[in-house]
């Protein structure tokens, strides 16, 4: 069949015009995503030469100090700037005043110490909150009640974060949603000389449901038999306080604001940059990437295109970056 291309006197606005051809959708296009947007979380363990699965999150492996070095190397080539690093400990390291945390040789330390070797020129972020030496699983310290105490739990995130940049860390994030630590640890920080280390503030962190593969990949899932953390991260209802909690932290010292997690708070993304206009990052979560590659392993979801278009909604709601497991897969699509 053939129709005419132009029918009648409608319409004279054609969206469409620029659409038809290759030339002018680059031209207009707003949004880009490049590997400079993207920090991948790497998983550690102890040993030598040695990596395990996550279940739960098909191609992302925990791996042992050694081998997170030769990563390192690589991420450096794909154009990737930063990592964060997660430990993974196992139950001997886990106490009720999680003091494994902020031991000088601890994992993370060491870890952090070795990828500023091989890789200088990759920043590297850690995880600045008590769940992987807790043996309860929470964030904090927990008192008899039951409650993670704040100012208590403050004292040791400051021992951390502190002990995160002796051993070279460019930026801690406190993940912890505790009130009142990034001054604490900004304060801290100074006073050591650690002017340039920087803050990464999940100021916006919700009680999300979306974190359970995340669990299973610490092995902080276990011991937490089914507590919430409702009494310090928020309310997946709420949007308002996500800016008084940023707004907050900004004015503790944080740098750079996090949102956690990403595409079901992409809005949170949107009114932070608008309203606050800093650096301002979103964590593409667990049970983010375990859902995409549930989709894309049953052929549902066409997997480079969705990692990609995923990937760019985080920069079109307004985030200077994205913490994502497929950041290096993405890096690699965007080579070529
Ligand atoms: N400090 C806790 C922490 N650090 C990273 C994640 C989740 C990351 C993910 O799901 O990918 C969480 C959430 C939690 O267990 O409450
Ligand atoms: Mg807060």
């Amino acid at each position: 069949m053939s129709f005419s291309p132009n029918r009648g006197p409608y319409p004279n606005s054609r969206p469409r015009r620029l659409r038809a051809s290759e030339f002018s959708r680059r031209l207009v296009r707003e949004n880009r995503l490049t590997s400079d947007d993207l920090i991948l979380p790497l998983f550690v363990i102890e040993g030598r030469g040695e990596t395990q699965q996550v279940a739960s999150m098909p191609g992302v492996e925990r791996m042992t100090v050694d081998l997170l070095t030769a990563k390192a190397r690589e991420l450096v080539k794909l154009g990737i700037p930063a990592v964060a690093l997660f430990p993974v400990v196992d139950a001997a390291h886990k106490s009720d005043d999680a003091r494994a945390a902020y031991a000088v040789d601890g994992l993370a330390q060491r870890a952090v110490r070795a990828l500023k070797d091989a890789a200088p020129e990759l920043g590297v972020i850690t995880d600045v909150a008590l769940d992987p030496f807790t043996s309860h699983g929470q964030d904090g310290l927990m008192n008899e009640q039951g409650y993670i105490v704040n100012d208590d739990t403050v004292e040791v995130l400051v021992q951390q974060a502190l002990s995160h940049a002796q051993a070279g860390a460019d930026v801690v994030a406190p993940s912890d949603m505790m009130d009142g630590r990034i001054g604490a640890i900004r304060t801290a920080l100074e006073r050591e000389g650690h002017v340039n280390t920087q803050i990464m503030s999940y100021a916006a962190k919700y009680a999300s449901s979306y974190y359970g593969p995340f669990r299973d990949a610490v092995g902080s899932a276990g011991n937490l038999k089914g507590a919430n953390k409702f009494s310090y991260q928020m309310d997946p209802a709420n949007s308002d306080e996500a800016l008084h909690e940023c707004a907050l932290d900004l004015a503790e010292g944080a740098d750079m604001i996090m949102v956690k997690p990403g595409m079901p708070y992409l809005d949170v993304v949107r009114r932070v940059k608008d309203e606050l206009k800093v650096p301002t990052f979103a964590y593409q979560v667990s049970g983010e990437y375990a859902m995409h590659c549930a989709a894309f392993a049953n052929g549902w979801l066409n997997r480079e295109a969705v990692i990609l278009e995923s990937l760019l909604a985080f920069k079109r709601a307004g985030a200077d970056g994205v913490l994502t497991y497929f950041a290096e897969e993405a890096a690699k699509l965007l080579q070529d």
